[in-house]
């Protein structure tokens, strides 16, 4: 492992990395500041929670001059939580060179974004579809950008961002470093890298799972209508610090977090069709841990770094295995440990199989949690909670009532009372969830899969490409959107090379993806939201949806 002085950074830079408490660069870090730093084009992949931000962001402010006014430096990201999150840390990184970063994205106010452009930032941080708003108003230029970096660019393209990306990207000089980051590098990526990276170094640091090696996964077989049973009865067995729920809709996701609350629990929802404003309040409160049960659609899944996430619970699983991995890997991040349970219908066990195979790892079957471990569970948390008190030793106000209470009642039968009204038990109140389908699970190639990047061997492709129309989609990711006729190339490029011949991403992608192309990020201008939610029929083409996104 290396120290951070030996990549020979700047002063202000290293000082900001020691002030974030950094003490030596993690693996990815240590691999891509060096290359980085020579100006040279990268490709990085490295497991979640592992510091690709930084490794990213080192680099990229070292190279800017405090007195430039102009943009110097462009972080796309899918979705506005994370833009604003690594603008945050690209903030603390630059805070004593004295950097200016602003943070563009859907959703918010863009008078506010005008005003901020206008103190000059250097860097940029921002959602596709915002980004392109504002090179329309032309309160955006990017002739002088010398550094782009896609974070989850795989994510972007998934998301139908290919052709803003291309546009944003035609916009930037010819010589420029460009960086692309993510924990899941589909062959699909490779596209975008030949067509917009220079040569590029390959780093990744991929172990043979790819998902991160702290988190302890499970899985419990549960019939839909039971879920709910046993996700209270999981979070009251194991009490974490704090949890995120993922659900498969936002509908899902807005009466999972209503029912959490009834039942007693602190609990929120997020996505996207909750506005900017309630966005940032919810992900404010589990910053700050007044919820503890964050409970979210997919756009949660992707980079989102909040310390003290000890449990990510898939409420119902996700469509994608490279989903599971990032949606997982909001725990055990930076070093830590973390649990991940996972709640599988009978019909799903094929696709539980399909996400061990394409990530390499078992995951664990465990019983579901019974009613004696959910109490107990939720005694021991209480009994902590009550020592805490015993031990802070501000009673007094309370001794002369106790010894009252003692006197006439036997001491067993006293704490028991207090350990029940703290307990809180509301298990009365009935909790009815709309169910949703299961999700299907699609054929697809077992070699490779995820981590490659490297090797094309068409894994992907191969036996899948075979029901989508135009040659090449089809496959599993064709089969997820609704209509996606085969338009797209998805992963599948005809069981040859990445990137040959699958010409999926022109101009039908988007559209295919949620019919409002335009919609997606909320600028000003593109209409507000999108269309309301309506829940797929059983007769749709697209088996699951997996939420609207939204940036
Ligand atoms: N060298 C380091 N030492 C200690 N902590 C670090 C180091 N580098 C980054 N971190 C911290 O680790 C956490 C995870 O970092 P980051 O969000 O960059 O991960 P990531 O690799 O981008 O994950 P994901 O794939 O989920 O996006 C952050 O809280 C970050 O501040
Ligand atoms: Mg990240």
């Amino acid at each position: 492992m290396k120290t951070f002085a030996e990549f020979g950074l700047e002063p202000k830079v290293l000082q900001a990395i020691t002030e974030l408490g950094f003490e030596e660069a993690t693996p990815i870090q240590e691999q891509s500041i060096p290359l980085a730093l020579t100006g040279s084009d990268l490709i990085g992949q490295a497991q979640t929670g592992t510091g690709k931000t930084a490794a990213f962001g080192i680099p990229l402010i070292s190279k800017i001059n405090r007195e430039d006014e102009k943009i110097l430096a462009l972080i796309m990201a899918p979705t506005r939580e994370l833009a604003i999150q690594v603008s945050e840390e690209i903030g603390k990184l630059s805070r004593f060179k004295g950097l200016r970063s602003l943070a563009i994205y859907g959703g918010q106010d863009i008078g506010r974004q005008i005003r901020g452009l206008k103190k000059k930032p250097q860097i940029i941080i921002g959602t596709p579809g915002r980004l392109l708003d504002h090179i329309n108003r032309k309160t955006i230029r990017l002739d002088d950008v010398q550094t782009v970096v896609l974070d989850e660019a795989d994510e972007m393209l998934d998301m139908g961002f290919m052709e803003d990306i291309q546009t944003i990207l035609k916009l930037v000089p010819v010589e420029r470093q460009t960086m692309l980051f993510s924990a899941t590098m589909p062959p699909n990526i490779q596209r975008l890298a030949q067509q917009f990276l220079n040569n590029p170094q390959h780093v990744s640091v991929i172990p043979k799972q790819i998902s991160a090696p702290l988190i302890d996964q499970a899985y419990v077989e549960v019939p839909e209508r039971q879920k709910f049973e046993a996700l209270s009865r999981l979070i009251d067995m194991e009490s974490p610090e704090l949890a995120i729920v993922f659900g498969r809709t936002k509908r899902r996701v807005d009466e999972l977090a209503e029912a959490l609350q009834k039942r007693g629990y602190s609990a929120d929802g997020l996505h996207g069709d909750l506005s900017q404003n309630q966005r940032d309040a919810v992900m404010r409160k589990f910053r700050d841990g007044s919820i503890d049960v964050l409970v979210a659609t997919d756009v949660a899944a992707r980079g989102l770094d909040v310390s003290g996430v000890t449990h990510v619970i898939n409420f119902d699983l996700p469509q994608d295995p490279e989903s599971y991995v990032h949606r997982i890997g909001r725990t055990g991040r930076a070093g830590k440990e973390g649990t991940a349970w996972s709640f599988v219908t009978p019909r799903e066990i094929d696709h539980l199989h399909l996400i061990e195979r394409v990530t390499r790892h078992r995951i664990t079957r465990k019983p579901l949690p019974t009613m004696a471990e959910a109490i107990e569970g939720k005694q021991r948390v209480t009994a902590e909670r009550l020592l805490e008190v015993v031990e802070s030793g501000e009673l007094n106000e309370y001794k002369g009532i106790s010894i009252q209470l003692l006197e006439q009642y036997d001491s067993v039968q006293l704490l028991s009372a207090a350990m029940k009204l703290l307990t809180g038990d509301k298990k009365d109140s009935a909790i009815e969830l709309t169910p949703e389908d299961p999700i299907r699970a699609k054929r697809r190639g077992g070699k490779n899969d995820i981590r490659s990047g490297r090797k094309p061997n068409g894994g992907y492709g191969g036996n899948r490409g075979t029901s989508g129309g135009s040659g090449s989609g089809g496959g599993y990711r064709g089969n997820r959107d609704n209509n996606g006729g085969g338009s797209r190339g998805g992963y599948s490029s005809g069981g040859s090379n990445y990137g040959s011949g699958s010409g999926g991403y022109g101009g039908g992608y988007k559209g295919n993806r949620d019919g409002a192309p335009a919609a997606r990020d909320g600028g000003a201008n593109r209409s507000a939201e999108r269309k309301p939610y309506t829940r797929p029929s059983s007769t749709s083409t697209r088996p699951a949806k997996r939420e609207d996104f939204d940036n």
